[in-house]
């Protein structure tokens, strides 16, 4: 990975927004349409927008609201709940705790790590599996059914969005049910403040990266700030928020799975409106155990596949390890 050299703004977003709603359509061709829509958005910047996604507003301001109610808090009472307490990277991380881009500053963001609550005496638990355990709670009112209702809608809404891909790829909608069952997904609350007038140059929100696992379902309040790079015009492009819509992206593990026919984009974030802003990705892993390996219609007589065959879990730790070193 590389800093971006020449760096330009677009005035708009150019990217896609889907209508899922009739990927729940019970007529196979509405939904197979929507899936049409994701090849076309996946095989070109693997970013779009999703419309009428049917997550109450209600449950988004919820999430909004209590995590603002969390980073307000003064600095030791945050690090109560510090991520490097838990074994299974739940929890708060403090300013610039992450290092997205190698090269550039450590990130000017703020964070929070919501993932499946499993108890210390779990078998997977025990048995030291990746990201597994116990959540940490902050004593912030409401917050925990917040995030709890709000994760396992997410849940619901990525497995769709995997039935969709399975469609774009002209495969059988269910081809993904398997990689959908009993998956590792985390809810991660984001705090930027300003960007200051005077940071450093390569100082960012979030330095460029490409998300890890399978899909990233974004919401972001008003304020912008999240970049999409544009490769065939080598230069970064606004994510603008759209209200109603989820920003998704496609992470490194569709990348392998598809011999990088779909991509998996540098994004950035630099939050340059002045104000607080807030952000809620949700990352969707699957199956730990799933085995991930390039979709036999991926691949063309004579060519090979970019990548050895792994599981969920070796590839997440293998990319985690990189930016927490
Ligand atoms: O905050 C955003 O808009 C994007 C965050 C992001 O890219 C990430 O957490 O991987
Ligand atoms: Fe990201």
């Amino acid at each position: 990975m590389t800093t971006t050299p020449h760096a330009q703004y677009a005035d708009q977003a150019a990217l896609p927004v889907i209508d899922i709603s009739r990927l729940r359509a019970p007529d196979p061709w509405a939904r197979r349409t929507v899936g049409e829509a994701m090849r076309a958005a996946c095989l070109d910047k693997g970013f779009f927008y999703i419309a009428n996604h049917g997550i109450p507003d209600t449950l988004q301001k919820a999430v909004f609201d209590t995590a603002q109610s969390f980073f307000e808090q003064p600095l030791a009472i945050k690090l109560a709940v510090d991520k490097a307490r838990s074994r299974a990277n739940r929890g708060y991380e403090p300013l610039r705790g992450q290092t997205l881009e190698p090269s550039a500053a450590p990130d000017l963001k703020e964070g929070f790590y919501i993932g499946k609550e499993l108890a210390e005496d779990d078998p997977r638990v025990l048995a030291g599996k990746f990201n597994h355990g116990p959540n940490q709670w902050p004593d912030v009112p409401g917050f925990r059914t917040a995030m709890e209702d709000y994760y396992a809608a997410m849940l619901e809404l990525s497995a769709l969005i995997m039935q969709g891909l399975a469609l774009s790829l002209e495969l059988p909608e269910d081809y993904f049910a398997d990689f959908c069952h009993d998956p590792l997904a985390i809810l991660r609350l984001l705090h930027y403040p300003p960007q200051p007038a005077q940071a450093a140059t390569d100082e960012k929100g979030c330095g460029a990266h490409t998300d890890f696992g399978g899909i990233t379902l974004l919401l972001q309040d008003e304020n912008g700030g999240l970049q999409v790079w544009d490769q065939r015009h080598e230069q970064w492009l606004q994510a603008t928020p759209i209200p109603g819509t989820y920003v998704v992206n496609l992470g490194d593990m569709i990348a392998r799975w598809t011999n990088n026919r779909y991509r998996s984009t540098l994004h950035r974030v630099i939050n340059t409106s002045g104000r607080e802003r807030y952000s809620v990705p949700f990352f969707y892993s699957g199956a730990p155990d799933h085995l991930v390996e390039c979709i036999p219609n991926c691949l063309a007589p004579g060519e090979s596949a970019h990548y050895p065959p792994t599981t969920v879990e070796q590839h997440m730790r293998d990319r985690y390890r990189l930016t927490y070193a």
